[in-house]
């Protein structure tokens, strides 16, 4: 992202964020509340438009980038979908979609990594019920899941730990650890704190009014889970 900038309501919510993400990066995007951080995470995949400046995913403009498959977005909650209830099982598999095609649809691979998935987020056992059913905390791992069947290069996670308790953290802690390092994953996570994540994060942007105020290595005082 170069000047990129965002205006909601008047307002300018981000004002002028320079942003480069390498491949391997584990970067925290932090600040406090309406610093403008999920709005940031979602400007950098096309979700929400600039009004200036500009923004490029794997050197295209979000509106002409095609290989969605490459990204895995894990959104700060579940949206509330007016149609049919979905199982558990069938959210995490849509994350495969960007893999599949008219002329190659679900495969013995789809399936195992859906297994996988839920195998990892602790949720195997919760696959047949309903995804609006569960818990806060379990539909933030439902969304997890649904990132990790998609086996994407770059992980983009907003507040992925909100609401999960301790135990989960760590587990999602370590599982983020394992895709960074020699996996060579990226990975864009917007947080409170690091918390478990500490070990692994190895930049921190820091956002105030729409500003970006630090952007280098994360500074101690960012370790408390909040
Ligand atoms: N759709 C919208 N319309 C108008 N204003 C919005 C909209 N979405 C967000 N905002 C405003 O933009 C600002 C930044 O919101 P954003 O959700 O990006 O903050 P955040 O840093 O992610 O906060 P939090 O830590 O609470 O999740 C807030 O002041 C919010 O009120």
């Amino acid at each position: 992202m170069t000047g990129g900038r965002v205006r909601l309501d008047g307002r300018e919510v981000l004002a002028g964020v320079d942003l480069r993400v390498e491949p391997g990066d584990v970067l925290a995007v932090m600040g406090p509340n309406g610093a403008g951080k999920s709005t940031l995470v979602k400007a950098l995949l096309g979700l929400i438009p600039l009004s200036g400046g500009r923004t490029e995913i794997y050197g295209a403009a979000p509106a002409r980038f095609r290989d969605w498959k490459r990204v895995g977005y894990v959104p700060q909650r579940l949206p509330m979908g007016g149609g049919v209830p979905s199982t558990v099982r069938e959210v995490v598999a849509s994350g495969r979609v960007a893999r599949q095609s008219r002329w190659r649809p679900t495969s013995a691979a789809d399936r195992a990594a859906v297994d996988r998935a839920l195998e990892t987020v602790g949720l195997t056992d919760r696959a047949r019920d309903s995804a609006h059913l569960l818990s806060g905390g379990q539909q933030q791992r439902v969304l997890i899941a649904r990132a990790l069947a998609g086996e994407p290069d770059v992980f983009v996670m907003d507040e992925p730990t909100a609401g999960v308790d301790a135990a989960s953290q760590a587990a999602l802690a370590a599982t983020l650890r394992d895709l960074t390092g020699d996996a060579g994953r990226t990975i864009v996570l917007v947080t409170h704190g690091l918390g478990p994540m500490e070990s692994f994060v190895d930049r921190a942007l820091v956002l105030e009014h729409g500003h970006v105020v630090h952007d280098g290595a994360p500074q101690t005082t960012m370790g408390a889970a909040g």
